[in-house]
């Protein structure tokens, strides 16, 4: 069985109406062609941009040269009413000295640290959830801000606070459209700029709701009774090269993106790995069988090989973030076109991760690859769920022991069995299901 993938057309169109599918939805409007192409122009009076599926193109612009690529002022001034300067939107020395407080932070080392807020929101959602059919991307987005606010501010998604910031967070992503993919790509040029008093009111909402914890947060911290989570070590972390801390407005800034960027990826990975878990009754039972052996540390969570090989064939087909984009900081010749200072630049994980020339049987749902020695080249050069470089996400590792033992937890306690009709993938902020995820489930300690 081939996992849905959304239904492309060949054909070029006319502007207006690709105009039109790309403000619906940016996986569908995208032609045929980019899932064999090394790169593809597009030129119109309002944007000029350049896929690049090229994996030399890909690590010029992400690795080798980062700083001749970087993220456009459109999309700051897009994401500031809730972003403001976090660290997802800035550039240069400003973004650099952010991740050189942030990344000590989520060091490999400090992983296993973050293993009870991952274990705790994997328990509660299993307690949670409810048999038989049912949408599963709402309970993947409540599980994902769990782990969030109990690895940031050690306090689960039921305190009063953290339920607040959730219902903001739901309430501005209804309001604010602009959030999405679509819309981030200068299509048309100006609307990231158009803000609705609605989108400003829900994004107000949320900043003064994490001012409150970041000051709470503060004070604990001068008088010395801070726990040992995630904000507290990047509120007493100094920038190794000038000995800056974050201000509490700066704080701010990062603790939203880290809500951000942390719960709607992890939410949407979750949600694509079950419903694949449900289509593929042998990996269910393998991972099931594996999960009985779990123990809650970090040897444990490795010794899972086919859960994360499962995960991480979820992100390969279902990559949260589809796209990023960049900017041509001057002119620059790619792949023998010339690109002017300003073109934008689109990286697609959708694309590269499905690249026909790049991955054997790419639409196919096969774990085992992972564990195969030809299969390399591919994750080498064409798998970048978490980008790559120096921006590469700082909550990888965090997601992917997120992933794998949420997975673990949920296949040990239920069978899950797909709904009527497989989702259809579409782009909003991460890659939804345009009419949910449906997936049956029955406990696993009562006839399925
Ligand atoms: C499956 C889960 C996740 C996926 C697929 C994912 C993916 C990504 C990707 C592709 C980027 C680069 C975006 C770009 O350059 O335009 C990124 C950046 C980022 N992610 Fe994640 N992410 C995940 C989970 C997390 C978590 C759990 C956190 C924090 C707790 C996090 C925090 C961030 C931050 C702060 C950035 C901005 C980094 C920078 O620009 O320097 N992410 N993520």
């Amino acid at each position: 069985m081939i996992p849905p993938r959304p239904q492309t057309t060949e054909g070029r169109g006319s502007v207006l109406r690709f105009a039109r599918a790309f403000r619906r939805d940016l996986l569908s409007a995208l032609p045929e062609r980019l899932y064999r192409a090394w790169m593809a122009e597009f030129r119109s009076p309002l944007v000029h941009s350049f896929f690049c599926n090229d994996p030399a193109l890909v690590r010029l612009i992400l690795k080798d040269r980062p700083q001749d690529f970087p993220k456009s002022n459109r999309l700051r001034t897009g994401l500031a009413p809730l972003l403001g300067a976090s660290v997802f939107v800035t550039n240069g020395p400003e973004w650099a000295a952010q991740r050189r407080i942030i990344d000590p932070a989520f060091d490999g080392g400090r992983l296993h640290d973050t293993l009870p807020a991952i274990f705790g929101a994997a328990d509660a959602m299993v307690a949670r959830l409810k048999p038989g059919p049912q949408d599963i991307e709402p309970e993947a987005s409540h599980a994902a801000a769990d782990v969030i606010f109990r690895a940031m501010f050690s306090m689960p998604i039921e305190h009063e606070t953290a339920e607040r910031v959730f219902a903001a967070f739901r309430a501005h992503q209804d309001a604010q459209p602009v959030v999405n993919w679509a819309a981030l790509l200068p299509w048309p040029r100006w609307l990231p700029h158009l803000h609705s008093r609605r989108t400003r009111r829900t994004a107000g909402e949320i900043r003064s709701l994490i001012a409150g914890l970041v000051k709470g947060r503060m004070d604990a911290i001068r008088v010395g009774g801070a726990p040992d989570d995630l904000a507290t070590r990047i509120m007493t972390t100094p920038d190794p090269q000038t000995g800056r801390r974050f201000s509490e407005a700066e704080m701010v800034d990062q603790v939203a993106i880290f809500f951000l960027a942390g719960h709607e990826t992890s939410a949407s990975a979750l949600a694509w790995a079950l419903w694949l878990l449900a289509a593929h009754p042998e990996w269910q039972k393998a991972v099931a069988a594996e999960a009985a052996s779990l123990t809650p540390d970090m040897a444990g969570v490795k010794a899972l090989r086919t859960t994360r090989a499962v995960f991480r064939e979820a992100l390969r087909l279902y990559p949260p973030v589809p796209m990023m984009v960049r900017q041509a900081a001057r002119s620059e010749t790619l792949r023998g076109r010339r690109a002017p200072p300003g073109a934008q630049l689109v990286l697609s994980p959708w694309h590269l991760h499905r690249h026909v020339r790049l991955w054997d049987r790419p639409d196919e749902f096969d774990p085992a690859r992972w564990h195969r020695p030809e299969t390399q080249n591919s994750a080498r050069d064409a798998f970048i769920p978490f980008s790559a470089g120096q921006r590469v996400c700082p909550g990888a590792g965090l997601a992917m022991v997120e992933g794998v033992v949420m997975l673990a937890r949920i296949a040990q306690a239920f069978h899950l069995r797909p709904g009527p009709r497989p989702p259809t993938p579409v782009a909003r902020l991460t890659v939804r299901g345009r009419d949910g995820i449906t997936i049956h489930l029955a406990p696993r300690n009562s006839p399925a």
